[in-house]
């Protein structure tokens, strides 16, 4: 079958003031998969992430060029509209991010912001969603209770509730489980592989082990640079390049 690919960047460079921390990314997301990227510290991940959907905006003296394609169509123009582009491309960041408000209303906020207001849509969705991040059956009676009352798993996946409801096809996620403990984390790597039979998924991680469980594509980061990118198996266990080698058994990094 042909691959489809979902995302691709091309000669993408993002600069910080004058620093320059992605030196011409190009990358093909393939539909339906999950992509890991790695890389050590400071090398350009969450960058990169956050250039998809056009996130690094929102930081001040972020210039971007190159460009970013979904579907096919270009996400750097003045065409975009960034709060579609968004609801398209959702965030999940490291911390879990729960709003201080009900179970039900962390869920019901996408959805209301993009203009669904009667409350048989929005149980729909609510309900929906929960499911869809595996999170239902725990919350069901409950869901006017505080998110904040959640432990850091259930809040995490609460958070992946929260961007299903808004009908995304593409989840970033930055090391959405390096706050979880390691029973949280395999529950999360769980939803991570049923999710991916709807969405496509990007997601930057810390844990060697958790891109190779995981993913099906993994991009190796070094110094704002895709050193090598490829099938995780390839990856892990036929790496092309010394530096991926080094790095994936633990040389350095
Ligand atoms: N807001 C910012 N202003 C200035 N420099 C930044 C900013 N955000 C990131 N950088 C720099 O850009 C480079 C890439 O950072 P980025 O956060 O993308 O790396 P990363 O690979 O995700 O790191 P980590 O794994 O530690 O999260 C780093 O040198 C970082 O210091």
């Amino acid at each position: 079958m042909e691959k489809v690919y979902k995302m691709q960047s091309r000669n993408l460079q993002v600069f910080y003031q004058n620093f320059q921390a992605l030196q011409g990314i190009n990358m093909d997301i393939e539909e339906n998969k999950v992509t890991a990227l790695i890389g050590p510290s400071g090398c350009g991940k969450s960058t990169f992430l956050r250039s998809l959907n056009r996130l690094n905006e929102l930081i001040e003296g972020t210039t971007t060029k190159g460009q970013v394609y979904l579907d096919r169509q270009a996400v750097y123009t003045n065409e975009v509209n960034v709060v579609e582009l968004r609801k398209s491309v959702g965030m999940v960041f490291q911390k879990p991010s729960v709003f201080p408000m009900s179970i039900y209303e962390n869920v019901a906020y996408g959805p209301r912001i993009h203009g669904i207001t009667k409350k048989n849509r929005l149980d729909d969705i609510v309900e929906k969603s929960l499911k869809s991040a595996n999170l239902w059956k725990e919350v069901s009676n409950r869901l006017n209770s505080p998110a904040a009352r959640l432990s850091g798993g259930q809040q995490q996946r609460l958070v992946i509730a929260r961007v299903l409801a808004v009908d995304p096809e593409v989840i970033l996620m930055d090391e959405p489980a390096s706050a979880l403990d390691p029973i949280s984390t395999a529950r999360l790597e769980e939803l991570i592989a049923e999710l991916k039979s709807n969405y496509s998924i990007v997601i930057v991680t810390h844990n060697m082990q958790q891109a190779a469980r995981i993913s099906d594509y993994t991009g190796f980061f070094l110094n704002g640079d895709l050193v090598e990118f490829n099938n995780t198996a390839d990856i892990f266990v036929n790496p092309r390049d010394k530096r991926t080698e080094d790095y994936i058994t633990g040389r350095f990094g």
